[in-house]
């Protein structure tokens, strides 16, 4: 086993397990599993790379640590070389945790300083600069994630943000130590390390910077960030001669449909608008899913009558109503309910038959696939950067796409079903 990932959500796992399949042209990727929850037997002989799903990003910082340590524990048993706590590349956390906690406690498990931490993912609009988060042409705190259901993001300055969840100083390598080349960036991150700094914010602008980074951290046992972080890893592999690399593949899946929605950021919004335009779409009304008068069998209901014409149903809405639900019912009170809904419908429909199922939504997702019972998945082909097709290794025959709330083009969700069934070219 080369490269073993710990990542705080299941969509988040999803994105990093197609980076790390697919690689960079011409040498391709490695050979990818991803795991929901900790495994409890060993990885198959084949596998190169795994990606263990947990759903820690917004529990209780102490109770991350612990589920993060014992996924270490089984990824060094399989043997990885490499380890990377992977979190959400417009670094979801709150003051209180949790990607200070778990980058310190792993890093401090594996005896390591001066470790990277970049949520850097140019291809969806991530950069940083000088240790600022941007998304698009904005600063974080501007992009939209300040509306953040569960962890609103007020603070573009990394460092600031990431101090206040760590017992040690954290560091910068800045963009004008990234642009001299991988040399450079491992002498500062070895400074950093020398100077007590245990993570490292690094900036980077582009892909050409990540691979940078990817080389300079050949041998780094660890590594913290976002999937881009992972962009040039499979490389060193390959080149080192230890993975073949190419490209990932999968069996289509046919069968009935269903795509569940309960990301309520901006790119969702308006992918759901777009679906609505040309397939049947059921709004939940949040108020009577509090109330009890609205249950999982009327989405059930709706997703069967609608078979074939790729219906959606969604609990999504505008940051003000959500904010109005949350300030009435409490905001765990909201997604609790909300993700048990939706949890709870996927089981029916995966017990009427229904085989393709694309979810909007990190903690949605993880909600779900736990439901579901699914265990692992083969990643297939990217639909949109950072979203997989991904098929449950488990012989049931289930296609999924898990899109995070920011992720995709505006016809994703059409477009996640037709890459799902979609025949090998
Ligand atoms: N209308 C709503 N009001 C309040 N919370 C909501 C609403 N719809 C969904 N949620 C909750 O908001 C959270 C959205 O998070 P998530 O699924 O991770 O989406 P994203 O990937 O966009 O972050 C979920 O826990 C979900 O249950
Ligand atoms: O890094 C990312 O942006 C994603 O991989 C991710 O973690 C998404 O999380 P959600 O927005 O909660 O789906």
């Amino acid at each position: 086993m080369l490269l073993g990932v710990i990542a705080d959500d299941f969509t988040g796992a999803s994105d990093i397990a197609n980076t790390i399949a697919k690689g960079v042209a011409p040498e391709g990727g490695l050979r990818t599993v991803q795991y929901l929850g900790v495994p409890t037997t060993d990885a198959a002989a084949d596998v190169e790379a795994c990606v263990i799903a947990l759903k820690s990003r917004s529990i209780p910082a102490e109770e991350a640590v612990e589920q993060s340590q014992a996924a270490l524990d089984w990824l060094l048993a399989q043997g990885c070389r490499q380890i990377i706590f992977k979190y959400c590349s417009t670094f979801d956390s709150t003051p209180d945790g949790n990607i200070g906690q778990v980058g310190e406690a792993l890093a401090k498990r594996l005896g390591v300083k001066g470790v990277i931490a970049c949520s850097v993912f140019p291809d969806a609009g991530r950069t940083i600069y000088k240790g600022h988060l941007f998304v698009g042409d904005r600063l974080l705190n501007e992009s939209g994630m300040e509306h953040h259901p569960l962890n609103p993001m007020t603070d573009p300055d990394l460092r600031r943000w990431l101090r206040l969840q760590t017992t040690e100083a954290v560091g910068l390598v800045d963009w004008s130590i990234v642009r001299r080349g991988p040399d450079a960036v491992r002498e500062a991150l070895a400074a950093a390390g020398g100077r007590g700094e245990r993570l490292v914010i690094v900036d980077a602008i582009s892909n050409d910077d990540l691979l940078t980074i990817a080389e300079a951290c050949k041998d780094a046992r660890f590594l913290t960030g976002g999937s881009g972080i992972a962009l040039g890893l499979p490389r060193n592999f390959i080149k080192a001669g230890l993975a073949k690399g190419g490209a990932p593949a999968i069996d289509a899946i046919e069968g009935p449909e269903a795509v569940l929605v309960g990301s309520c950021s901006r790119a969702t919004l308006g992918q759901i608008e777009r679906h609505s335009a040309d397939h049947p779409v059921l709004a939940i009304d949040v108020e009577q899913v509090m109330a009890g008068t609205l249950t999982s069998d009327d989405l059930v209901a709706f997703i069967k009558a609608n078979a074939g014409k790729a219906p959606l149903v969604y609990s999504s809405s505008k940051p003000e109503q959500v904010a109005a639900l949350q300030e009435r019912y409490g905001r765990e009170a909201v997604a609790h309910k909300l993700d048990a809904l939706f949890a709870k419908a996927a089981k029916t429909l995966f017990d009427a038959g229904v085989r393709r199922i694309v979810v909007g939504g990190g903690e949605t997702s993880g909600a779900v696939v736990s439901a579901l019972g699914v265990t692992s998945f083969r990643i297939g082909p990217e639909i949109d950067p950072g979203v997989p097709v991904l098929v449950t290794e488990d012989g049931t025959g289930l296609g999924m796409a898990l899109k995070s709330g920011n992720f995709g083009a505006v016809d994703f969700f059409e477009k996640a079903l037709g890459a799902i069934s979609a025949k090998a070219a």
